[in-house]
Parts: C-alpha cells; structure tokens; sequence
C-alpha cells in the first residue's frame, strides 16, 4: 500500500525465506488476497521490490518495518500464552549489525507492550560503538483483517504510531506521520506513547474477540430456548453505544492473531499479578473452544450418538472466507474432535490445498486417522456424495448457492446440514427435506431424546 500510495518512496520487502521472495517475484504470489495481484504488478520492478538481500536493504532504508512473526511460544517459560519475540530480536540485532547510518525501525509485529525497550536496547548497544548510528523505534501496529486486507489498508478507521515524548521521538513520528498522510486523513493518524500503542493492539484484538465470544454464548442460550441468535444480534447491535459489527455467532474465531493476542493479554496479566483481569480475558478462549467442542458435540448427538463410519462433508477449511490461510481454524478442531470418534471426512474448501489441510490435521491428530478417514474434493457435490451430513464451517459465498436440492438427492437419508456459519437458507433447505441445525436456534428436528 505505501509503494502504491507514495511512488516516490523506494519499498523494499525483504525476507528470510528465499522461496517466498521467489514467489513475490513471480505471477504466483505465496498469499491469496482479494485485490493483492493487480497492486503488486502494478508496483514490483517500479518502486516496489522483494529481496533476500537483507544487509543490502537494511544499508539503503531510512525506515525498516518490522512485520515478523509473533506466534504463541509452545515451549520454556510462557509456553502456550507467551508470544514468541525470537524473530522480533532477531531482526533487531541483524538492524544493528548492518545499519551504517541514522535509523526509524518501526515495530509493526503484534508485540506485548515494553517490546520496543527491548528492540532499543540491542540497537542502542550498536550506537554506543558507532558515532554515525541513530536509531528510533516507533510502534505502529496494523489493524488489517485477511480476506479484506487491501480495503483495510486504503481505508483504515485509524492508523496507530506510538513513539519517544522527546524531539528526536517526535520528529520519528512525524516521518511515518507523513507517509500515511499520502492516503489517510490527518484526523485518523492517532499518535500516542510507545506503550500505549503496543498495548492498544493486544487491546483491540482481545475487544473484537470478546465480542465474538458474547454472541457465541448468547447463541448456547438461543439453542436451548428458542430465541435465535440472529435476531438478537440484530437487535443487540442496533445500539449504537454496542455496534453490528462482529455480533456474527459462529463455529469459533481462528486465525492467526486473536488466539494469541488474547492469550498474550493473558500473560501480561499474569506477569503483573492481575489475576482476575487474566481470568476476565481468559474467559474468551475457554467459550471459543468451547464453542467449537459444542458444535462437534451436537453434530454427534444429531447423528443418532454415532458418526463412526459415517460420511460427513465438510464445507470450508480457512478460517474466514475469502482467504487461503488456515491458522486456528475451527475447521482445525471440529474435524479433530469427528476424527476421534472415527467418522469419514470428506473436506470441500476453494481455496485451501490438500497439503495444506491434511498438514493441519496431522498437526493435531494421529497421521493414521488422518490418512485413512480424511478425502480433500475439488468440489463440493463430490464431497457430499453419500454423507450423512453437509457441515458449513467458512463463511464463503459460494456455499450459498451451491445446488442443494441436488446435494440432497445424492445423500444418505435421513439428510443433515449443520451451518456453523449461518449463511444457509434454512427455510428452503428444510423444504428440500433436509434436517436443518443452526448454531444459535433451537434444534426442531431433534431425534435427541435428551437435552
Ligand atoms: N496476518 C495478519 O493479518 C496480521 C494482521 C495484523 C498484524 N499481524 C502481525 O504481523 C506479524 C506478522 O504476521 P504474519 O501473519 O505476516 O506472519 P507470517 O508468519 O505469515 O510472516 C512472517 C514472515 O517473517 C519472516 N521472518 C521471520 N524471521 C525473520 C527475520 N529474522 N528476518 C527476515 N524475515 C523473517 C518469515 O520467514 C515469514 O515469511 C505478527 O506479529 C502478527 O501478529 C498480522
Ligand atoms: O462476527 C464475527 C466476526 C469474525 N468471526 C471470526 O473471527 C475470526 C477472525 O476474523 P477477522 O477478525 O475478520 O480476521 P483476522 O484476519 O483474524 O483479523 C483480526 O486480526 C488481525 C490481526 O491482528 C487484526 O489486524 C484485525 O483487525 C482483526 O480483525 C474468523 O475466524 C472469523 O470467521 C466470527 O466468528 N464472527
């Protein structure tokens, strides 16, 4: 976005990886995004380029972003909460060891707060040896969503710089300042402290997951009663003090980020003592899994207590709709929990590669399950040819439309479809014939003897 906007600035992205920094270079881009081909051919070779000369790039930038990746660390000390600062430092330290000049090293990676003092102290350790070095390190975390990145990016509701309250700090920000002045209103530059910026992060994550996990518990309560989460995610979100947006009850977050960025909250929460804030904060993890486990749970329940040796489609495997990525992905967790009880999956997905999900679940089940119950289709009839039940978990659109009256004839009777993402009429399905159950309404046409 910033080559795009400021064709006056040079962008290098660099990368450890040399076979993404091919695929950058090449038609194939290593990320599916809507609206990411037509800018990336619209800029590479102009002032826009990708390189695995990382000394080279960092010699020539006046800013360096860093982007790395944070994941939740899975060993030592935080193992399970902690986010992972390895690479952060790592890059921090290949800044310091290359730089030849004055520096702006921007923290653009999720990072708990305190991570630029870090970040600063490898780089200041690198000025005291070397009169011509000067570094500042500003936090300007990004807020885009995959699947909507690049209207995210044109059109941000803010743009976040957190920086030093002394002037050379200051004149840093009014630098980044001046580059997203090119595309976005003043008004929406917010400029604060280094900490509070680094903090706003995990904040806004932790807020839009919890928001998630709200309608998610509201809709356990629909199901049992006969409200319908729908409706009253319409209703809730008419206030405007509350808001429409991510009121969408369904089988679970994923992704790379709200996992870790609540979990990292958590920790941070539990470093300083706050025990009951950690708690607080804990509790939109422990209702998305068990969102997920729920629907598992009722998938079985529905299917006469039994999928063992029982066919289910699966539609959908990304983690939202629009994108390839497969990070946290519910799909992930509920196909584990019908892999343990033995029923055959027959996976439909438009974007995600065999490889791709058949690594996923090895990640999380044993390869034996895996290799013998698991078939990935290129479309989506073909998956559900013979099941006993459709489950929708990603949202895309194309789901909506599919032929069902077809998909019904060429299912084993009685026909289910469980719609994790509640984009399916179920008025017209149920006219079909099928047996229809939707996260947040009650199950009318239960078999289940017992609630
Ligand atoms: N994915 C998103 O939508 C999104 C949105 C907002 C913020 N973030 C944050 O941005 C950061 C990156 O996320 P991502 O999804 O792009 O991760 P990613 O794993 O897809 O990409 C990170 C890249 O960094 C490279 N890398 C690691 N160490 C390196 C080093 N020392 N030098 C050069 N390259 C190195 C890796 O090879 C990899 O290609 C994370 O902190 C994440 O929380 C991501
Ligand atoms: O009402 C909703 C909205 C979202 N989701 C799910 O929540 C997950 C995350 O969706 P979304 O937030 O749209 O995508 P991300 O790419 O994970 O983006 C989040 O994480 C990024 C990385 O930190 C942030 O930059 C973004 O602001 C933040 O929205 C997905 O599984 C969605 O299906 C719901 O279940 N219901």
């Amino acid at each position: 976005m910033i080559a795009l906007k400021c064709p006056e600035i040079k962008v290098t992205v660099v990368d450890l990886n040399k076979e993404k920094i091919k695929e950058w270079n090449s038609d194939d881009l290593p990320i599916y995004e809507p609206g990411l081909d037509e800018i990336v051919k619209q800029c590479r070779g102009k002032n826009l380029f990708f390189s695995h000369d990382i000394p080279k790039a960092i010699e020539e930038a006046d800013l360096i972003f860093i982007s790395v990746n944070t994941p939740t660390k899975m060993y030592g000390r935080g193992k399970g909460m902690a986010p992972d600062l390895k690479h952060v430092e790592s890059v921090a330290r290949t800044i310091a060891k290359y730089a030849q000049g004055p520096k702006i090293v921007v923290e653009k990676s999720t990072v708990p707060v305190k991570a630029a003092q870090s970040i600063l102290h490898i780089l200041k350790e690198a000025q005291a040896h070397d009169q011509k070095l000067h570094f500042q390190v500003l936090s300007n975390p990004e807020f885009l969503a995959e699947g909507t990145a690049i209207v995210d990016l044109a059109n941000p509701d803010r743009v976040l710089i957190g920086g030093e309250s002394s002037n050379k700090g200051l004149a840093a920000i009014a630098q980044l300042v001046r580059i997203y002045e090119h595309w976005v209103p003043r008004e929406r530059i917010i400029t604060t402290n280094t900490w509070s910026s680094e903090l706003t992060k995990l904040a806004a994550n932790t807020f839009l997951a919890q928001k998630i996990s709200s309608i998610n518990a509201i809709s356990a309560i629909c199901e049992a009663t006969g409200a319908d989460v729908r409706e009253v995610a319409h209703a809730v979100g008419y206030d405007s003090r509350i808001g429409s947006k991510f009121l969408q009850a369904s089988v679970g977050f994923g992704g790379s980020c709200f996992q870790k960025d609540v979990l990292s909250l958590v920790y941070l929460c539990e470093i300083l003592n706050l025990k009951p804030a950690a708690d607080y904060w804990h509790g939109v993890i422990e209702i998305n899994n068990w969102q997920r486990r729920r629907f598992s749970d009722n998938i079985i329940k529905e299917l006469f207590n039994t999928v063992t040796d029982k066919r289910i489609a699966l539609f959908g495997f990304a983690f939202k709709k629009n994108t390839a990525d497969t990070r946290e992905s519910s799909a992930i967790y509920i196909a584990k929990h019908l892999l343990k009880e033995r029923a055959k999956l027959h996976f439909y997905d438009p974007k995600v590669t065999e490889t791709t999900m058949r690594h996923d679940l090895r990640r999380v089940t044993e390869n034996e399950l895996v290799d013998k119950l698991v078939t990935i289709h290129s479309c989506p009839y073909e998956a559900a040819k013979d099941a006993h039940a459709v489950v929708v978990l990603t949202e895309w659109d194309e789901f909506k439309t599919l032929d069902y009256e077809k998909i019904y004839e060429n299912m084993q009777k009685p026909a289910s479809i469980f719609d994790g993402r509640l984009i399916l009429d179920q008025t017209n399905l149920r006219k079909i014939g099928f047996r229809v159950f939707a996260i947040g309404s009650a199950p009318t046409q239960s078999f289940n003897l017992f609630p």
